[in-house]
């Protein structure tokens, strides 16, 4: 196992990464300051995972509440967000009963959301089962539910007290799932590690084949590598923002189809390939760096063609991004492979690439 830290200015916490970490009591324990905690997972992961933790946490004498929630995208809403609560006061939890999130993003996202809600702030683990929420969405404490018009538009920034990695959980998730994981951890290459990116080139088959040690390297330099940007900038006031590469046209995607229809890591990937058309067109990037992008979303498993939203649409939709400022679309867009920046973009670019080669002619 190792343990990363992040530094915040009110808080610091530890990100434990290895192998046969669900039955560590342990290592939730010093984070755990009353006997009661409530286990928050879905209808897909319980079945899979929670009695194993459940059952290392009443061996240490602790009072586990399990709260299965219904699994999917189209579930990170205020209903479900509600059933969190409505379960929370059924079994009189406290400000002081600790929330742990055992599932993807979904499930860390409401589960994050609900702790920093309940009775103005209740503490929360994040154990994070799929290789997405491993490598990004467990680290740096944004949490939310979807609106109709948007992702992650309702939410807080609110910080576990300890995340914990375990590589054995991604066994079972699917080959689809890896692949949207496989997209953030590409993100973090693309954005500002070029050797990254070179390194995730020659291993992409062995993370595809759930190799430990190739998962395990992967985790802890995306882990490093978020913990690094969120430590300077927690609230996303600038550095932050880069960590949103491919997320505006992303989440038009997610939006625009409908939430559930592309996985968030497809639409985070297809939306990379189109900012880094952008780049292109802007004389930043080679057609050799956009091809460079494109094959290794192939590698990954990842489709590289974003629906035919409409320009109207497309632009409609990436309006709400909470980057948007003074009502100018900012993108995160790259200056070289491996360094990425926030720009504007001039409308006529805008036009070309969203009817261009990387959007569905059908
Ligand atoms: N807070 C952040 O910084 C941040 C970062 C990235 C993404 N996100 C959010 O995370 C969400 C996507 O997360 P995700 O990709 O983990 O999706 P998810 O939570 O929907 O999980 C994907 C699917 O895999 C299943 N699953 C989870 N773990 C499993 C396991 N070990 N074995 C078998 N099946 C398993 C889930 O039940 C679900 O069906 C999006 O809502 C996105 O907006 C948030
Ligand atoms: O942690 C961040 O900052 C990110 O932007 C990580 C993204 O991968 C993640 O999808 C995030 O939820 C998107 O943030 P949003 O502010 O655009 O909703
Ligand atoms: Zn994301």
């Amino acid at each position: 196992m190792i343990t990363l830290d992040l530094t915040l200015p009110d808080t610091r916490y530890p990100i434990h990464i290895g192998q046969q970490l669900l039955g560590r009591a342990d290592l939730l324990l010093p984070h755990i300051k009353h006997k009661k905690v409530a286990l928050i997972s879905n209808t897909t992961v319980a079945p899979l995972y929670l009695a194993n933790l459940r059952q290392a946490l009443e061996n240490q004498g602790i009072n586990v509440i399990p709260i299965v929630l219904p699994d999917g995208e189209d579930f990170k809403t205020w209903e479900t967000l509600n059933q969190i609560f409505d379960a929370l006061l059924q079994h009189r939890c406290e400000r002081n009963t600790t929330l742990i999130a055992l599932g993807g993003g979904v499930i860390g996202d409401m589960v994050g959301f609900a702790a920093a809600c309940y009775q103005r702030g209740a503490p929360f683990i994040q154990i994070p089962t799929t290789l997405l929420a491993q490598v990004d969405s467990s680290v740096g404490g944004k949490t939310a539910i979807n609106h109709p018009l948007g992702k992650n538009m309702i939410g807080v920034f609110y910080q576990p007290r300890v995340v914990v990695a375990d590589m054995d959980l991604l066994d079972s998730l699917p080959e689809r799932e890896l692949s949207a994981g496989l997209a953030e951890v590409i993100k973090y290459g693309l954005l500002g590690n070029l050797a990254f990116l070179g390194w995730l080139e020659q291993n992409m088959e062995a993370l595809r084949a759930k190799d430990k040690q190739a998962l395990s390297y992967a985790v802890q330099t995306s882990c490093a590598m978020k913990a690094d940007i969120v430590s300077q900038d927690e609230k996303e006031h600038g550095v932050r923002a880069l960590l949103n590469l491919g997320h505006t046209f992303g989440h038009a995607i997610e939006a625009g189809l409908g939430f559930g229809t592309w996985l968030h890591g497809e639409a985070v990937g297809a939306g990379m390939l189109l900012a880094a058309e952008t780049s292109r067109l802007l004389g930043n990037l080679s057609e050799a760096d956009v091809q460079r992008v494109k094959a290794i979303l192939e590698q990954a498993g990842l489709p590289t063609i974003s629906p035919d939203l409409g320009v109207a649409t497309w632009l409609e939709l990436m309006s709400h991004d909470k980057k948007v400022s003074d009502g100018e679309i900012r993108f995160v867009l790259l200056q070289t492979l491996g360094q990425a920046q926030v720009a504007t973009v001039p409308q006529d670019v805008l036009q070309q690439v969203l009817t261009g080669r990387f959007i569905s002619k059908a």
